[in-house]
């Protein structure tokens, strides 16, 4: 008889779980004049994630999936720490993310979550090897030990002739890796990304995506984008739809 394959879905805690989670945003901080003439008393809110439940175990690739004002990022920001719910919790290694202080949930997010933004997000005015960098200065690595581990991150990235050169000196592919570069640089158990191939042209992006390939093979990732050919490196799709989770399966 065939011993059926162990289904790391069931058989580790997860990595990251979301429970009933609901993030609501507040426009402005009143009705303002406008508003008082409508007769509005308050300020108008927007709920971008409503009551989401989510589980995400070790070594999975996940690929969040939806249009535009979905509640993707919305959702990324919040297993990554960056947002706390409005209602229900975020755990993640089983412990609840709204019980730590502010500083310790800064000091979860350097060392365990990498994170890739929608649009790279890095300094201009830092050389790309200062970029990579920055996450162990906010951890207090010494400095040559940064300048070791950000020169190998970026030699990974196939970046290692560029560490001098600004963002401003980079084509979009090549921001794009040192963004991959400083997400990594922690050696972080999960790393997320934000329409990682965006704003990238395909051959860019099939490069930046047999990277991402990479990475998920000693970590988990969760991807948001509205690209297929994106999505389809996912082992698991979470389509959203105005802030719920319409279907969850295999790709
Ligand atoms: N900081 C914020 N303040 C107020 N509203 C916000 C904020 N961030 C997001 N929203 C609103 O929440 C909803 C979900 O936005 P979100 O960015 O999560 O969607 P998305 O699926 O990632 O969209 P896109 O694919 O365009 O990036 C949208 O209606 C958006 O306008």
């Amino acid at each position: 008889m065939a011993i059926p394959a162990p289904d790391h879905r069931t058989t580790h805690p997860p990595i990251v779980a979301a429970t009933n989670v609901t993030k609501v945003y507040t426009r402005g901080s009143g009705p303002g004049r406008f508003g008082r003439l409508l007769g509005r008393s308050e300020p108008p809110t927007v709920e971008a994630v409503s009551d989401v439940s989510l589980t995400i175990q070790p070594g999975e690739i996940v690929g969040l999936a939806g249009p535009s004002g979905s509640g993707k990022s919305t959702l990324l920001h919040l297993l990554a720490g960056l947002e706390v719910p409005t209602e229900g919790s975020v755990q993640f290694q089983q412990t609840d993310i709204a019980s730590y202080s502010t500083r310790r949930r800064t000091r979860l997010r350097l060392e365990e979550i990498g994170i890739v933004f929608q649009r790279f997000h890095l300094v201009d005015s830092l050389s790309a090897r200062a970029n990579v960098a920055l996450p162990l200065v906010e951890l207090g690595v010494g400095r040559r030990k940064r300048r070791e581990r950000a020169t190998e991150m970026l030699d990974r990235v196939g970046l290692g002739d560029r560490l001098g050169h600004k963002p401003g000196e980079l084509s979009g592919g090549e921001q794009q890796r040192v963004a991959i570069a400083r997400a990594l640089v922690t050696d972080p158990a999960l790393v997320v990304a934000d329409e990682p191939t965006g704003e990238l042209d395909t051959e860019t992006g099939e490069q930046i995506l047999a990277e991402f390939r990479r990475v998920a093979t000693e970590r988990t990732v969760v991807l948001a984008s509205h690209d297929r050919e994106t999505l389809a490196i996912a082992d698991r799709i979470v389509r959203l739809h105005d802030g719920t989770i319409v279907e969850q399966g295999d790709e």
